[in-house]
């Protein structure tokens, strides 16, 4: 059987803005999650402080200047597969930028690898609030805008009113990538990949889920940001594909994850659809109905400040209607992003 498809994390930020912190807060809350590392060892990265953190799982180093500059489609591909091809295998690719590299062609370049053992599974763009407060970079929102997620680090060293105004600020050029105030990149590390060894708790345990994130979290509590949201939507009804990618590509603001199980009907090829988002970043896994389960579509979606009722009239609409017509080429637009070794398979980055 074929291995997995690793997700490849893409860290960026400017200068000093806090990526090694978040990387090295992401490996001690790991929660067993096994994390493979690629520095970019360009400007000052601490690599002895990754080691010190002791739970690098495969690493390799760029020494030779800014990764975006001087790596082609090939190079990454080969650094990323040795990461993939690890042994024992880790289950995410956290790649830290240097702090002078260009957070789009970072990502296009990881996009450019078509490899089977990895995929592109987001940006990160980590900000320093306190820098940004007296004087905000001129290529800021240029990064922001190729984000799928921004956090607004070091607001420990701004007051609560600036940061409130330099959120709004931030915001401004990408309204879908949600804006997290962090001290030390505390963030959830749920945000950003799925821990593997969560108790599973139901037949459905394999979504997301804040209650249970937050029960099994250690003693470091005040990482969670409160306006978190975890949205539950489920429908026995199946969904209209062109609809539901329509639905997703116009996702509400602030939402940044979904995931869960998908039921196409009539409109699908009768498999269990397992769908991934990730920012902007789609997948869907094609797998087969339990026998003893009933086709459904049980889905979860996370962000900051999503309203509720919106995210639940749009998944509502995308319900199969008596009215909809039999569309053969329908289930295409989520085929398309079906990632498996015997069909077809698309990179997703959505608008
Ligand atoms: N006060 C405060 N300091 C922070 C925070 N996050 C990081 N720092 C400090 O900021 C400095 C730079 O952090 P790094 O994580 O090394 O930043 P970086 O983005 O990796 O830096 P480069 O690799 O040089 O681009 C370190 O001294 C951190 O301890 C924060 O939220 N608050």
């Amino acid at each position: 059987m074929s291995r997995k498809s690793i997700p490849v994390l893409v860290i960026a930020g400017f200068l000093g803005s806090g990526k090694t912190t978040l990387l090295n807060y992401l490996l001690r809350h790991n929660r067993d999650t096994r994390i493979g590392v690629m520095v970019n060892d360009f400007g000052a990265i601490n690599i002895d402080a990754l080691l010190v953190a002791g739970q690098v799982d495969a690493m390799v180093s760029l020494s030779n200047g800014c990764i975006c500059c001087e790596v082609d489609t090939e190079d990454i591909t080969d650094m990323l597969g040795k990461l993939a091809s690890a042994k024992p295998s880790v289950d995410v690719i956290a790649v830290e930028a240097s702090g002078v590299a260009e957070p789009g062609a970072l990502a296009r370049l990881v996009l450019s690898a078509d490899d089977p053992r990895f995929h592109f599974a987001g940006l990160v763009l980590v900000v320093d609030a306190e820098a940004s407060v007296h004087a905000q970079h001129p290529e800021l929102a240029q990064h922001v805008r190729v984000a799928d997620l921004v956090l607004l680090n070091k607001s420990d060293r701004i007051a609560v009113d600036q940061l409130a105004e330099l959120r709004k600020q931030v915001a401004l050029p990408n309204p879908k990538a949600p804006v997290v105030a962090t001290a030390f990149c505390r963030v959830d590390p749920e945000l950003l990949f799925d821990p593997v060894s969560r108790p599973r708790r139901s037949r459905h345990a394999e979504q997301l889920s804040f209650d249970q994130l937050l029960e099994h979290d250690d003693h470091d509590h005040h990482h969670h940001h409160p306006s978190y949201q975890s949205v539950a939507w489920s429908s026995e009804r199946p969904l209209h594909p062109r609809r539901f990618v329509s639905f997703l590509e116009e996702r509400p603001p602030g939402l940044y994850r979904a995931k869960g199980v998908l039921d196409l009907g009539d409109y699908g090829d009768g498999s269990r659809l397992v769908l991934q988002l990730v920012g902007r970043s789609l997948r869907v896994e094609r797998g087969t109905w339990g026998t003893a389960e009933r086709p459904c579509t049980r889905l979860v979606f996370i962000g900051l400040d999503i309203d509720e009722a919106t995210l639940a009239a749009g998944l509502d609409a995308c319900v199969v209607t008596d009215d909809d017509c039999p569309d053969e080429y329908a289930a295409l637009s989520v085929l398309r992003y079906v990632q498996s070794d015997d069909i077809f398979h698309d990179e997703v980055m959505f608008q």
